[in-house]
């Protein structure tokens, strides 16, 4: 009887796990039609856009919308335009700014949805300078925060930040001027914690907007409202309290990517549901996606990394490396050094003065390259980052794609690097199977890894919904070819299937590694199935177990300990198809045989040309000096904040010599500030070099590459259309023609240049017209006045100029000093040729400890309130 019943229990037991499996299955097949689902309708929202721009002849980012052409003529348009150029510097609008600034101007509420480094705070900063009063920004990090308000104190705009940092007095005035309008506080800063904490903070505000002083709310990293998000911050939910009390203050929600699904949680969280969105395209033409298989030994990895950076950034340009674990950034960083990188690593972890000084000596360029969790991240604003490497595998294509964005944020060519190993999936699929969509997202960036022919932007395209754009050559599958054989795998993945039913009929558990060691040895040995286990690399077969996974015919399990949570593979969905044959179902693998080589070019296809490192010649290498050392002198501002590189592009191209003509490339106030020791840079050029005619000093890729198409401007597309290897000829701008007209006749202009700059130098000193806008800057914001002595020859070394690694320099001995801080006992053994073995257990399945990344980024925001005046500090030094 007993045993009746217990039979019956079996077969329960048994159509339970059955149901549950379709259960799965069912959810996943929903997941990823719902994802279908919104990736058609933006999609179909873009085909009207695109419909609308021909209907109206508009440019693509034309927005017209509620009969209001945001592209249109309005009252504010030369104001906007005369701030835009003489107060930030920046000669056009790129897509969507003017049309965005418009909407804001006219009250509405926005969401901006554009790429990183596309320029989203001139999207809010503009109008806070057109319209009365003082405008709120909420943005997630303090060192962001800080980023931005340096910035604009350092272009004479009146902005501060309320944060944990913040001294009572600052408070203080700040609350005054909330509260009574004093002073003319044009952009206050705050983390969302801020409003959702501060009742005092939102009480302040509520008088300022009753006095009609709250010019606008714009909400910076939007996406960090969302659950479906891949940053989302818990207080950002809070958020909805601003457009409730402040029902008449236009918000402005800006991010650099969102789903139609982020979108919509957007909107609804921040209760802006009526608002106009301009989404620009997340194209990133600047940068080259390549994807690297990684070797299994630990120190071959690292080696392959190392001479990526040493054969192709020589010059020391700026990059970063990023590892799955805090002991693993450590790790790499230590070996990078070993082999002459200027590396150090970065992580939660670390005491706030190192973390700080790491950022620090990295973001002045005198550390190349930092080793980072994902917890370096959102605060990045460093513009020149040539090279992102990945280490280890991210969590989701959209975490991807941000990380990786944080290269060549300037415009200028930048490489993206990916090494993925299939063994590594289930570190992070331990990580992430608890979120919401977190396998599913992880099996989404796999695929990206697995395949070898696949354009890799497509696939951001389609990931965010958007109509596919030409790749141009920048990623590895569209630049290189090589021979890639699509191999029939079936007979293989039936084996490797059988073997894990055979474990999970005697309830052993298998992790991916355990299950390629026991097929290998046990096909080896058998009689029939030898040749299989010859014609697969070790490395191949992980592959096929990953696309199993992937294919839905295994799956992966995971069991908890109490301090690690393993990962095994178990049968998915699809297996019996599989094993019984029904439906004919293959499995197919993408294998490259032999070398690959580049492409030939087509008409559209360039070089790859971030394969090569890049740098500013000529003209544009003086002005880089220039900046870097404008930017030591005064207090330590980023040199990007002196000149950006599209100004040195442009500077380099159109070469002005007067004050008006560098006027009309900069604006009046960078040209009121730097203007006579750029004048000076440019004709000390221009008297050493009289036939420089060529290139216009803009930035080139070194070893006879193209470069790539730049940042929108003239000079940027001239030096990608250049039909061959050598340096493009300059456009026939004034200088260029006066040049090429003859030297005596510029020698003559460029002395009298230099004799007007010294006349006016002298008036400067004794009356100083430009002294009475000076004379309201802090000494903070523009340091020591080098410009008194703009006839002196800036000839201070080049701190990029320094080439091959010395070991005895200073830079080198910190660098050590890191080094000396890794304790041995942490380190793993880079030669062994294990499976991550390092954080395995002997023999039940894959380990990983909980560092991860969201207590790491947690972390960072906390324990950066205390880092912000050691950063700042440091910065003076
Ligand atoms: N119209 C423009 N023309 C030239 N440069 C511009 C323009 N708009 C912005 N920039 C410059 O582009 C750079 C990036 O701008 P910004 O920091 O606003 O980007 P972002 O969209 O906020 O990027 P991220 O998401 O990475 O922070 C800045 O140096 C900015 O001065």
């Amino acid at each position: 009887m007993e045993s009746d019943l217990k039979q019956q229990l079996r077969l329960v037991d048994q159509e339970l796990h059955q149901v549950q499996d379709q259960i799965q299955s069912l959810l996943q097949h929903q997941e990823s039609l719902l994802e279908q689902q919104a990736e058609l309708q933006q999609l179909i929202a873009s085909c009207r856009d695109v419909a609308a721009h021909d209907e109206n002849g508009n440019g693509p980012g034309a927005s017209k919308s509620g009969g209001v052409n945001w592209s249109g003529s309005f009252e504010w348009d030369n104001r906007a335009a005369d701030i835009r150029l003489n107060l930030f510097g920046i000669k056009s609008y790129r897509q969507n700014q003017h049309e965005i600034i418009n909407a804001v101007m006219s009250g509405r509420d926005v969401i901006v949805i554009m790429a990183a480094g596309g320029g989203k705070s001139l999207c809010y900063q503009l109008p806070a300078m057109l319209r009365t009063g003082t405008a709120l920004v909420i943005s997630p990090l303090l060192s962001l925060i800080q980023d931005q308000v340096m910035g604009l104190t350092a272009l004479g705009i009146s902005a501060s930040m309320l944060t944990s940092t913040t001294t009572k007095d600052e408070e203080k005035s700040i609350y005054k001027s909330l509260e009574k309008g004093e002073g003319d506080l044009k952009i206050l800063y705050v983390t969302p914690e801020k409003v959702a904490k501060s009742k005092r903070f939102v009480s302040k505000l509520e008088k300022c907007n009753h006095g009609g002083r709250l010019s606008l709310i714009a909400i910076d990293e939007a996406h960090c409202c969302s659950q479906w998000g891949h940053d989302f911050r818990p207080d950002y939910k809070q958020l909805g309290i601003l457009k409730k009390q402040f029902p008449r203050v236009p918000m402005i929600a800006l991010t650099a990517t969102a789903t139609e699904r982020v979108q919509t949680d957007l909107r609804e969280m921040l209760q802006i549901t009526r608002c106009e969105k301009f989404v620009s395209t997340v194209n990133r033409p600047n940068l080259f996606y390549e994807v690297r298989e990684k070797k299994a030994n630990g120190s071959a990895a690292i080696d392959d990394i190392a001479s990526f950076i040493l054969d192709k950034y020589s010059k020391k340009e700026s990059g970063i490396v990023y590892c799955f674990s805090r002991k693993e950034c450590e790790q790499v960083a230590a070996e990078l050094r070993k082999r002459g990188i200027s590396a150090a690593h970065y992580h939660a972890d670390m005491k706030p003065e190192t973390r700080s000084s790491v950022h620090m000596r990295w973001s002045t360029n005198k550390l190349q390259v930092i080793v980072g969790t994902v917890a370096f991240g959102m605060g990045i604003n460093k513009p020149d980052v040539r090279f992102v490497i990945h280490h280890s595998l991210s969590k989701s294509l959209e975490t991807y794609y941000q990380e990786s964005g944080r290269a060549g944020r300037d415009g200028l060519p930048a490489h993206c690097l990916l090494y993925f190993r299939p063994a590594d999936l289930p570190r992070q699929s331990s990580m992430v199977f608890a979120e919401m969509a977190g396998l599913h997202n992880l099996y989404a960036i796999c695929r990206f890894c697995q395949s070898k022919q696949a354009c890799r932007r497509a696939a951001f395209f389609r990931h965010f919904g958007e109509k596919i754009q030409k790749c141009n050559g920048m990623c590895d599958n569209c630049a290189f070819t090589k021979e890639v054989v699509d191999t029939d795998v079936t007979e293989h993945a039936r084996s490797l299937v059988s073997m894990v039913k055979e474990s999970n009929d005697v309830e052993q558990k298998l992790t991916i590694l355990q299950l390629v060691e026991q097929w290998r040895s046990q096909t080896k040995k058998s009689d029939t199935d030898a040749q299989l286990a010859k014609d697969l690399s070790k490395d191949d077969v992980e592959r096929v177990i990953v696309q199993l996974i992937l294919d839905g015919i295994l799956k992966e399990e995971f069991a908890h300990t109490a301090y690690a949570t393993n990962a095994y593979v178990a049968l998915g969905t699809g297996w019996r198809g599989l094993l019984q044959g029904t439906g004919n179902r293959k499995v197919k693998l993408e294998i490259v045989k032999g070398a690959q080589s580049a492409k030939k070019k087509s008409k559209a296809n360039t070089a790859p040309i971030s394969e090569e490192g890049m740098t500013f010649s000529g003209l544009g290498s003086a002005l880089d000096d220039l900046r870097q050392n404008l930017a030591a002198s005064h207090g330590g501002i980023f040199p990007h904040s002196v000149l950006t590189s599209q100004h040195i592009s442009l500077l380099a191209s159109q070469k002005p010599v007067t004050m008006e003509e560098l006027e009309e490339v900069i604006g009046k106030r960078i040209a009121e500030q730097y203007g006579n020791e750029i004048l000076v840079s440019i004709t000390d050029y221009l008297e050493e070099h009289p036939a420089d005619t060529e290139n216009g000093g803009a930035w080139i890729a070194p070893k006879g590459k193209r470069a790539a198409e730049g940042p929108s401007t003239g000079q940027a597309k001239r030096v990608a259309k250049a039909p061959s290897d050598k340096p493009t000829k300059a456009p026939a701008t004034r200088q260029s023609k006066r040049v090429a007209e003859g030297p005596a006749h510029d020698a003559t202009k460029t002395r009298s240049i230099k004799n007007f700059l010294q006349k006016s130098t002298k008036a400067d000193t004794d009356v100083g017209p430009s002294n009475t806008a000076r004379s309201n800057q802090t000494p903070e914001s523009f340091g020591p006045s080098t410009t008194k002595t703009p006839t002196k020859r800036l000839s201070l070394p080049r701190p990029s100029a320094i080439s091959t690694p010395a070991p005895t320099t200073p830079k080198e001995e910190d660098v050590k000093q890191e080094a000396g801080k890794v304790p041995q006992s942490e380190c793993i053994d880079l030669d062994s040729d294990s499976e991550g073995e390092e954080d395995q257990p002997a023999l039940n399945g894959t380990v990983f400890k909980r560092e991860n990344e969201e207590e790491d980024v947690i972390e960072e925001t906390s324990s950066e309130e205390d880092e912000f005046s050691l950063f700042k500090r440091l910065k003076r030094q």
